[in-house]
């Protein structure tokens, strides 16, 4: 089928990917070709180690990459039984998006919204005509890794729409869950908070980022610490979960750390711009040993 990708960042490229992984021909859309261009490299990247591992055949990374369009027009979109939108967490981006794509989707097509943290409803509510196709469809980094994907409902979501889209999940060989819209649905209202802890407990000089994460591994069994989840993350993406966690409900309990603040200013995102707690060699790039940030 055809599906549409909105966003060829640190998500889009990946849940293209999934989708052309499974054999739908995906159009990629981005606000910039050098964007697409950077999402479809990540994409070439991760099929050419599948191929070198023996996950993947040559001939399959040709046919999932010839399925693969680029575009930085929204009118391309039109024809797609299945949008994802997966742009900046911002929810008047979002909705701007939502009220083109009104006019240019068929009627029957589903929009997933790749939102970590923002109401399904309140994105919904931009399309009236069509908000019970609108539902959350929240992918987990590193999108062509992680199994699970919470599907979940908004207020106006109708049960053909969420049977659809739950099943289609599995089809992408991943493991969906039902949630029912509450701020950071289930896994970004326990693991954020915890970010925002650990950037608390290294800003009071308590320990190192490299402790902090070690004791986090090693005394509560974590696979990555939470300042590697952090950088991994983004942390402009964990401020602006932070910041609907705090909105929502007004609990203290939620307020962003000012230092997470401070790193969004500084431009310190991690992974993505290459140094966050830790450093990276460039841009995504690997991690250099010993680069952990200290605060002046
Ligand atoms: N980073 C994560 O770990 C993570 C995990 C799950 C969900 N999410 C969510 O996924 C979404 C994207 O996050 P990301 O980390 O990929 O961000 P990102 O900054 O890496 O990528 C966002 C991309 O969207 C593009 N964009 C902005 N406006 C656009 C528009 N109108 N049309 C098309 N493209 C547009 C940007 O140019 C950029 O390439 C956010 O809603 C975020 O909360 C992020």
């Amino acid at each position: 089928m055809k599906v549409s990708v909105f966003g060829a960042g640190n998500m889009g490229a990946r849940i293209a990917e999934v989708f052309l992984k499974a054999g739908h021909a995906v159009t990629m859309i981005d606000i910039k070709e050098q964007f697409c261009e950077g999402g479809k490299k990540r994409i070439e990247g991760d099929l050419a180690g599948a191929v070198k591992r023996g996950k993947m055949t040559q001939e399959e990374m040709d046919a999932a990459l010839a399925n693969l369009t680029l575009s930085i027009n929204r009118q391309d979109a039109a024809g797609s039984q299945f949008v994802m939108e997966v742009i900046l967490e911002r929810m008047d981006l979002k909705e701007d998006l939502l009220k083109d794509l009104d006019a240019i989707l068929d009627k029957d097509c589903i929009i997933g919204t790749n939102t970590s943290a923002l109401s399904i409803t309140e994105i919904a509510s931009a399309v009236p005509a069509r908000a019970a196709k609108v539902i959350g469809v929240h992918f987990f980094n590193p999108a062509h890794i992680m199994k699970l994907v919470e599907v979940t409902r908004s207020m106006l979501t109708d049960d053909e729409t969420f049977k659809t889209t739950y099943e289609l999940m599995q089809t992408l060989g991943k493991t969906p869950i039902a949630v029912n819209e509450g701020a950071g649905f289930v896994v970004n209202r326990i693991l954020i908070p915890m970010i925002n802890e650990a950037i608390g407990i290294y800003a009071d000089g308590i320990a190192s980022p490299s402790d902090i994460d070690l004791a986090m591994q090693l005394g509560a069994g974590l696979r990555s610490g939470p300042l590697h989840t952090g950088d991994l993350v983004g942390h402009d993406v964990n401020l602006a979960i932070m910041e609907t966690l705090y909105r929502e409900s007004g609990d203290a309990k939620y307020r962003p750390h000012p230092l997470l603040k401070k790193m969004v200013r500084a431009g310190l995102l991690g992974q993505k711009t290459g140094k966050g707690f830790f450093t990276y060699d460039g841009p995504f790039g690997k991690e250099i040993p010993g680069g952990d940030l200290t605060i002046k």
